[in-house]
């Protein structure tokens, strides 16, 4: 190890190591990763930058060393992702105060925890955005975004996994594999992330290590690898032992901070607890056999040289290959602890070290695309600061961003500067010189970016990569798809399920709600913002009654404007029940130029499980041959438009097929005129089908008391519930079903009266189903305001 000279604070080098350092400003050096691509020379591993981080001093230590750099290898993007209420914010509260990031425990009950900073988590003790923390533990350098667990907040969740390299699933013990687990679950299925299960809250009555397990196995269909088993359970927890290593880790409160800082840890001897010692022997060979019939390199291992006494397989070996099968998505390694009372904390972030991907791990088809220095990053989420404007949350996956420098953005189709690079330490930013690859960043001074939206050097960039993916997709044209295949896996926004009108205390306020909801979109995908065409009102559509609640609630406090609500409303879809034919003539002159349309449409219903969102399009064999590609686009816009607004109730209509039977067109007519006769003559043909109504039908899951369990059904059943299942969760209930949402307004004050405020409910869009010709009418009425 030698030292560098030119060092601000200090940095090491060491030979052989993939990082050169490069001194770029007065106040601070940076190093740059290679991955290999350039010639290491000697190099750094650490560089220290002092930052101070000045504001909530009570919380956080006064001056925080943090490492500007860390080597890929060290590198961790981890998420926190569980049900509502299992954990998650607290345990990540631990984490960074076992990292040594703040010095004093917050507690979401007492509404001063890190992660949740915005006013209403504080408030209401959840997680409503998914806040990014940089923390270092045992020189890894660890990325963590601790994401919602409601429901309506189910899109934030999916916007963070998509950057993440490797998730720790929270999980309540007492209550096993809750609702919402299961959809981050399938989330992160998607996104093939590597996962741990933390099984949380094991001092809890009811906790119990064998039932959360064995709901983990039969729900997420998962092999669960137990590398950990409890020492007690519920009031008697006060340990784990390591099943690889067979260390026992006890935490004895050592003086009044009982903060499980410190906590013994010594190998488990037979003399302590002989049924302990067997149960862990136990659970060690069975852990063998699991991994040996997971990972080939270390079933040789244990034929060759271990086949008669496992006892002797090394503990490293076993984690070298437990390592392999958690990246290789084969298995999940289970932890336990309980945050809250400060126990077990430490050894999952061993755990998160030691078996989650670091970002090269990870396999990026897009990469191959780029050459090696250029810029390939998503940025991910934005966040307004009423001073510094956007924040936007990048992840980098090649090439290198510096402060004052030039990104192209791929899906706005334009060039933007960014003024500065932050890391995220929850609601604090501490300013870096540069991005690597792998890591997280937040940038300033982005005016276009939003979620979701591709990041490269320069449109030339954007055009050889896309020439990349033509050739490698076999194609030597570079097409749309190429260019959307750059774009990288975009967030699939559900459509909203409720809507309302908002409205400005006066109208000169305005221009500033507009501001406002523009800002808060841009934040939030799923928050979607439309005029009503009638009343030229202002209408505001979500993913939950508390989606618009909080909506509403930030509109106040952050932008200090008192908006009205108009009642909520269910946003219900429209379909055609029979196949129709219309025709239409558009014959318009304006100016010297004649505008002329003709047109035949036919429309189908599409029938089948999953429901389509967007129109089917078709052309008659007569239309296609003789169609010009400019008119296609003008004749699918004018289809699109049509369908938002359904005949009926202006409800999106779904499920349709439409055909263009026949189209004549005068060589000056203007492709909006084209659009706009498409579209008129698309209403007429969904009306002569006859227009059915759907409504969003959701998915309930209510856990419940026996005692209030009746109590709760009886009141099902008059929203028009269908009880699917009941199931037993340990002294409680579990209660599924179907329910129409426009019966679920206000259901959590009801669920909460009748149930002594005892049981829990989950929510979630299945499907839209139609309504009988009573309901509809009833519906119609009601729209007219004829009741
Ligand atoms: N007994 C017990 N309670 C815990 C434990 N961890 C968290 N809690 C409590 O569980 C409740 C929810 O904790 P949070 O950390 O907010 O859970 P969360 O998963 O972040 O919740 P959302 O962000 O709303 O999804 C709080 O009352 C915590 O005090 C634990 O280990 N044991």
């Amino acid at each position: 190890m030698e030292t560098c000279s030119r060092s601000i604070e200090y940095c090491h080098f060491e030979e052989n190591s993939p990082f050169q350092c490069y001194h770029t400003s007065e106040s601070a050096h940076i190093l740059y990763q290679l991955s290999n691509r350039k010639k290491p020379c000697s190099s750094c591993v650490l560089c220290l930058v002092s930052v101070n981080c000045s504001r909530q001093k009570r919380h956080w230590k006064k001056s925080a060393t943090v490492k500007a750099v860390f080597a890929l290898c060290r590198i961790r993007n981890i998420g926190i992702m569980a049900h509502i209420d299992a954990g998650k914010t607290t345990t990540t509260e631990r984490m960074l105060y076992y990292s040594g990031y703040i010095r004093t425990l917050g507690d979401v009950d007492d509404g001063d925890t890190v992660t949740d900073f915005m006013v209403q988590e504080r408030e209401r003790g959840i997680t409503i955005q998914s806040a990014a923390v940089t923390f270092d533990w045992k020189d890894y350098r660890i990325n963590l975004i601790d994401t919602p667990g409601h429901v309506d907040f189910t899109l934030e969740v999916e916007r963070c996994l998509r950057v993440l390299d490797g998730a720790v699933a929270v999980f309540d013990a007492s209550a096993g594999v809750e609702a919402q687990t299961l959809t981050v679950w399938r989330q992160a299925d998607k996104h093939q992330i590597p996962r741990i299960c933390f099984l949380n809250k094991m001092d809890k009555n009811r906790a119990s290590f064998t039932y959360a397990v064995e709901s983990i196995k039969q729900k997420l269909k998962t092999k669960p690898l137990l590398l950990q088993l409890p020492i007690g359970e519920a009031k008697t927890f006060r340990g784990l032992v390591d099943v690889v290593t067979k260390e026992q880790m006890i935490w004895k409160p050592t003086s009044d901070l009982d903060d499980g800082k410190f906590f013994e840890q010594k190998p488990l001897l037979e003399t302590d607890d002989p049924s302990l010692f067997q149960e862990v022997q136990d659970a060690r060979n069975t852990l063998i056999e699991q991994v040996a019939d997971l990972d080939d390199e270390f079933a040789e291992l244990i034929l060759e040289e271990h086949s008669e006494n496992f006892d002797l397989i090394p503990s490293n070996k076993l984690q070298s290959a437990i390592r392999r099968v958690t990246l290789a998505q084969k298995a999940v390694p289970v932890l336990c602890g309980s945050a809250l009372k400060n126990k077990g904390v430490q050894p999952l972030l061993d755990a998160i070290t030691m078996y989650l991907p670091a970002p090269h791990e990870r396999s990026y088809e897009f990469l191959e695309w780029y050459n090696n220095d250029d810029l390939c990053a998503l940025a991910f989420k934005v966040l307004h600061d009423k001073c510094r404007g956007p924040l936007v949350f990048i992840r980098i996956y090649s090439g290198s961003l510096k402060p004052q420098s030039a990104v192209y953005n791929i899906n706005k189709s334009c060039t933007e500067r960014m003024s500065r690079l932050l890391l995220p330490f929850a609601d604090q930013q501490i300013e870096i010189p540069s991005l690597m690859p792998g890591n997280i960043a937040l940038a300033v001074g982005l005016k276009q970016s939003a979620t979701g939206d591709t990041l490269v050097s320069s449109k030339a960039s954007a055009v050889a990569a896309a020439r990349q993916a033509g050739r490698s997709a076999g194609g030597e044209q570079r097409n749309t798809s190429d260019i959307e295949r750059l774009l990288l896996a975009g967030v699939e926004v559900p459509e909203p399920v409720f809507f309302c009108t908002i409205e400005p205390p006066s109208m000169a306020k305005q221009q500033d709600l507009d501001n406002a909801l523009s800002c808060l979109q841009r934040e939030d995908p799923s928050l979607k913002v439309k005029i009503d065409p009638d009343t030229g009102q202002t209408i505001l559509c979500g993913m939950g009654e508390l989606h618009i609640e909080i909506i509403h609630d930030r509109i106040k406090r952050e932008y200090g404007i008192e908006t009205y609500l108009g009642p909520l409303q269910v946003a219900y879809r429209e379909t055609i029940l029979n196949a129709a034919q219309a025709t239409d003539v558009l014959d318009k002159v304006i100016g010297d130029k004649r505008h002329f349309v003709t047109t035949e449409l036919e429309v189908r219903p599409v029938s089948g499980e999953r429901m389509v969102t967007k129109p089917i399009i078709e052309y008659a064999e007569s239309v296609i041959e003789v169609l010009p590609k400019e008119l296609q686009e003008a004749i699918e816009n004018g289809i699109m438009n049509s369908c938002v607004q359904g005949p009926l109730l202006g409800f999106p209509v779904q499920d349709i097929d439409v055909t263009v039977q026949s189209l004549t067109v005068h060589p000056d007519t203007s492709d909006t005129m084209i659009s706009a006769c498409i579209s008129r003559c698309l209403q007429k043909a969904l009306k002569k089908a006859g227009i059915q109504i759907l409504e969003p039908l959701m998915s309930l899951e209510i856990t419940v008391s026996e005692d209030h369990l009746s109590a709760a059904l009886a009141d099902l059943a008059q929203r028009r519930g269908s009880i699917q299942e009941i199931q037993s969760r340990q002294d409680n209930k579990v209660v599924i079903a179907a329910v129409p949402l426009a019966e679920m307004m206000g259901y959590s004050t009801v669920l909460r009266s009748l149930t002594s405020g005892s049981a829990t409910f989950t929510l979630e869009l299945a499907s839209y189903q139609a309504l009988n010709s009573q309901e509809q009418s009833a519906l119609l009425q009601r729209r007219m305001g004829l009741v």
